[in-house]
């Protein structure tokens, strides 16, 4: 393949878990090439090749990690299309907006830019937010319902772990107007420990995790999937003990007049051409096991009586994360949107 065919790609963050990922994908991507991968000015991990913290990237992407000052350089950057920021809301809050000053295409993956808000980044974040231009402008990547905007924003939001398996089982709902007025869908989801990044964490350390909640009625996450769903929800996180992977369950109420036939249809309607949500047959619920290293998010429902059950499983690091910030960039670039994602699941 000709080089000019290629889009000149960098990921900063590249030593964590998702940019770990994201350099393995853009790695096999066809039509992007890996031209850096960057941490903290100052990182323990400066100069180690990645394969040195990863050893499945071993001979496969061997780059090394490469310290990234606060404030950039543009000249560094004058040939780079496209950037990912797997990097905290904070870091990625500062750092955004100067690699689009420099023209580059931004995906960030973390929550610095998912909601257009006054008081949310103080509140949830705990920083003001300086960016309002690029609030306004930048699009929430959540795949499946806003390839419009996808394809036409310079900087693309990605959701996070716990909104992208919520909202890909609700949307549908909300969309088809099933749900009853004074519906609060509760959202009970629980995600493996690489929810929480690679840094050590007493609440993380191996001894430590069990399964049981966090966050009650204060995680940031409950604003931001009403933020995109348009109605309140309930969301309580949980910490599981396995590493990778998210299982939500979700109860709505439903109007009276609608039927299983009507929920069947709505999700058909939905992602009948969506090759990343898989909808699973009647009996068959998603499972973490199911969707851990793969892109996919599995949804099943049940219905008891106008009472509605939506099971929602996907990769938290994966279509969580990285899988579905390179389904944005296959999007924005035009390229089939799984490419690069599918056809290496392993089981
Ligand atoms: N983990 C998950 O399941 C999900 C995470 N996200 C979001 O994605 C982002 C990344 O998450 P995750 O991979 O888990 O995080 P990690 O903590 O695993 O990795 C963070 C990375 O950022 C680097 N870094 C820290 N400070 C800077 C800086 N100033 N400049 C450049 N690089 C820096 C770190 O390296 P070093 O400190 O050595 O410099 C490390 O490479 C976060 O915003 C997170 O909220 C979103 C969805 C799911
Ligand atoms: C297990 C665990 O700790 N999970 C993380 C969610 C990570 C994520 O998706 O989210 P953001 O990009 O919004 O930070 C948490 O609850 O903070």
């Amino acid at each position: 393949m000709n080089e000019k065919d290629q889009l000149n790609v960098i990921i900063v963050g590249a030593s964590g878990y998702t940019g770990a990922e994201l350099a393995a994908q853009v790695e096999r991507h066809p039509y992007a090439k890996l031209c850096g991968l960057y941490v903290s000015e100052n990182s323990q991990d400066a100069h180690k090749p990645i394969s040195q913290l990863y050893g499945q990237l071993r001979g496969v992407v061997d780059l090394p990690l490469t310290p990234l000052a606060a404030t950039i350089d543009p000249q560094t950057f004058a040939d780079i299309d496209a950037v990912f920021l797997a990097t905290a809301h904070s870091v990625s809050h500062d750092l955004a907006p100067q690699f689009l000053a420099c023209g580059c295409q931004v995906f960030d993956l973390s929550g610095a830019f998912r909601v257009n808000q006054a008081d949310f980044y103080p509140k949830f974040y705990g920083f003001e937010h300086h960016h309002a231009d690029w609030l306004d402008k930048a699009v929430y990547g959540l795949a499946e319902w806003q390839a419009e905007g996808v394809r036409d924003a310079q900087l693309i939001a990605l959701p996070g772990c716990y909104p992208t398996a919520s909202l890909s089982a609700l949307k549908p709902l909300q969309h088809a107007g099933l749900l009853t007025d004074n519906c609060t869908p509760v959202i009970d989801a629980t995600s493996g420990v690489s929810g929480a990044g690679r840094k050590a964490s007493l609440t993380s350390n191996f001894c430590e995790v069990s399964l049981n909640p966090y966050g009650v009625g204060v995680h940031r996450h409950q604003p931001e999937i009403s933020y995109h769903l348009g109605r309140e929800v309930i969301f309580t996180p949980h910490l599981g003990s396995f590493p990778r992977g998210i299982l939500a369950t979700i109860h709505v109420d439903l109007k009276t007049d609608v039927t299983l036939a009507d929920v069947n249809q709505a999700y058909q309607s939905a992602y009948a051409d969506k090759p990343l949500v898989r909808l699973l047959e009647p009996g068959i619920w998603p499972a973490i096991k199911a969707v851990a290293n793969t892109p996919f998010v599995d949804l099943n429902w049940s219905l008891q009586g106008h009472h509605l059950i939506i099971f929602s499983a996907e990769d938290n690091l994966l279509k969580g994360a990285s899988a579905q910030a390179i389904q944005c960039f296959n999007i924005h670039y035009g390229y089939p949107s799984t490419l690069a994602l599918t056809g290496d699941v392993a089981c």
